[in-house]
C-alpha cells in the first residue's frame, strides 16, 4: 500500500514575490583540507526565481552536501556540488551558494627551539554560481603582535634621559654601563605591545587547482613579521621579543603591509582588509582598513 505524503512545497504561493536566498544554515559538515578532516558549518541555499512556486526542495541540498567528505575541498569541488543544487531545482533557482565556515589547524613551528605547536585561523569561504559563473571569497582571520612605534620612541627618550642623569657628568666604564642597560632602573621604560587580528576578505581565482589557504596565510603573516607563537621557550620568547624590537607598527603600517602583499599574489583578484590593534594604552581599537580590485 503506498501511503500518500502530502507535498507542500509544490503548491502554488499565494503572493507570488521571488526571494533571493532560500536554504539551511548552519548544517555540519566534515571537510577535507591541507589532507586533514576539518569540521564545518555549512549555509547553503539557492535563489527562489519562480514566484508561484511555493518552495524549494531543501533535502537536495543537504543530500548534495555529501559530495563534501570524499575529496579534498577545491573550486572543482564547488562548482559541481552548486551546479548540482542548481540541476536539482531546474525551473525554480538560478543561482546556488554555499557558505563554510571552519577554523584551519596549522602546525607552527617556534622561533628557535626544535618545538612546534598548533595554531587555529578561523576561516569562511563563501561560493556562488550562476550565468556569470562560479565566484569564491575568502575569509581569514590571523592573529598577530604590534609594538606601538611611537610608544618605543618615547620609551627610548626617557631612557636617554636617565643615561644623562646617570652618566653624564663622569667618565663612562663599559662594565657599569653594561649593568645599568641590565637593570629596570638603566631601562626605565618600555614600549606597548597588543595583540592585533588581521581579517581578510578576498575575492580568489575560480579557475585555481588548488584553494590557497595555507599560502595566503602564510603570505599575511610573513607580510606582518610578528605571527602569534605556539610552543614557547625562554630563547623563543627572547627571539620574539627581538623580532618585535625590529618591527614596530601603527595599525597602518600593517594595513599597508598586507595590501602590499595581496597585490603580488596571482590568486586575489579583488579584496578588502581590516587590521585591529586591541590598544593596551587604551580601552577602544586602533583600525585600520583598505581595500582593491583589479581594473
Ligand atoms: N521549502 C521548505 N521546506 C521546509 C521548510 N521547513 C522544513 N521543510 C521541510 O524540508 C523537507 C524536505 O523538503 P523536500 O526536499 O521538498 O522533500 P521531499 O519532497 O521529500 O523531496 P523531493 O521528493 O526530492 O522533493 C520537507 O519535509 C519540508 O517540509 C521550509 O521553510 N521551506
Amino acid at each position: 500500500m503506498t501511503i500518500f505524503l502530502p507535498d507542500i512545497a509544490r503548491q502554488t504561493s499565494a503572493l507570488p514575490i521571488t526571494l533571493d536566498w532560500v536554504g539551511m544554515q548552519g548544517i555540519a559538515v566534515p571537510l577535507l583540507i591541507a589532507g586533514m578532516q576539518t569540521p564545518a558549518l555549512a549555509d547553503a541555499g539557492v535563489s527562489l526565481d519562480d514566484a508561484g512556486a511555493r518552495g524549494i526542495h531543501m533535502s537536495r541540498l543537504y543530500l548534495a552536501l555529501e559530495m563534501l567528505e570524499g575529496e579534498p575541498l577545491s573550486a572543482d569541488l564547488l562548482r559541481r556540488l552548486l551546479r548540482q543544487f542548481l540541476d536539482s531545482h531546474t525551473g525554480l533557482s538560478l543561482r546556488a551558494s554555499l557558505a563554510l565556515r571552519f577554523e584551519l589547524l596549522l602546525r607552527r613551528p617556534a622561533l628557535v627551539s626544535p618545538l612546534s605547536g598548533w595554531k587555529r585561523y578561523p576561516c569562511e569561504l563563501h561560493a556562488s554560481l550562476d550565468h556569470d559563473g562560479l565566484r569564491l571569497e575568502l575569509e581569514l582571520r590571523l592573529p598577530y603582535s604590534s609594538t606601538c612605534p611611537c610608544s618605543a620612541a618615547l620609551a627610548r627618550q626617557l631612557i636617554q634621559e636617565r643615561f644623562d642623569e646617570d652618566f653624564a657628568h663622569r667618565p663612562l666604564h663599559a662594565d657599569e654601563v653594561r649593568a645599568w642597560l641590565g637593570s629596570s632602573q638603566g631601562i626605565v621604560a618600555t614600549p606597548h605591545s597588543q595583540r592585533s587580528d588581521a581579517h581578510l576578505r578576498l575575492r580568489i581565482d575560480p579557475q585555481l587547482a588548488e584553494l590557497p589557504l595555507v599560502a595566503l596565510l602564510d603570505l599575511a603573516e610573513s607580510a606582518l613579521g610578528t605571527a602569534v607563537q605556539t610552543a614557547v621557550k625562554r630563547a623563543d620568547e627572547q627571539a620574539f621579543a627581538l623580532a618585535n624590537g625590529q618591527n614596530l607598527m601603527f595599525c597602518e603600517d600593517a594595513a599597508r603591509r598586507l595590501h602590499q602583499a595581496l597585490l603580488g599574489h596571482e590568486a586575489v583578484q579583488e579584496f578588502e582588509l581590516q587590521v585591529t590593534h586591541a590598544e593596551s594604552l587604551h580601552a577602544h581599537d586602533a583600525v585600520a582598513r583598505s581595500r582593491w580590485r583589479r581594473s
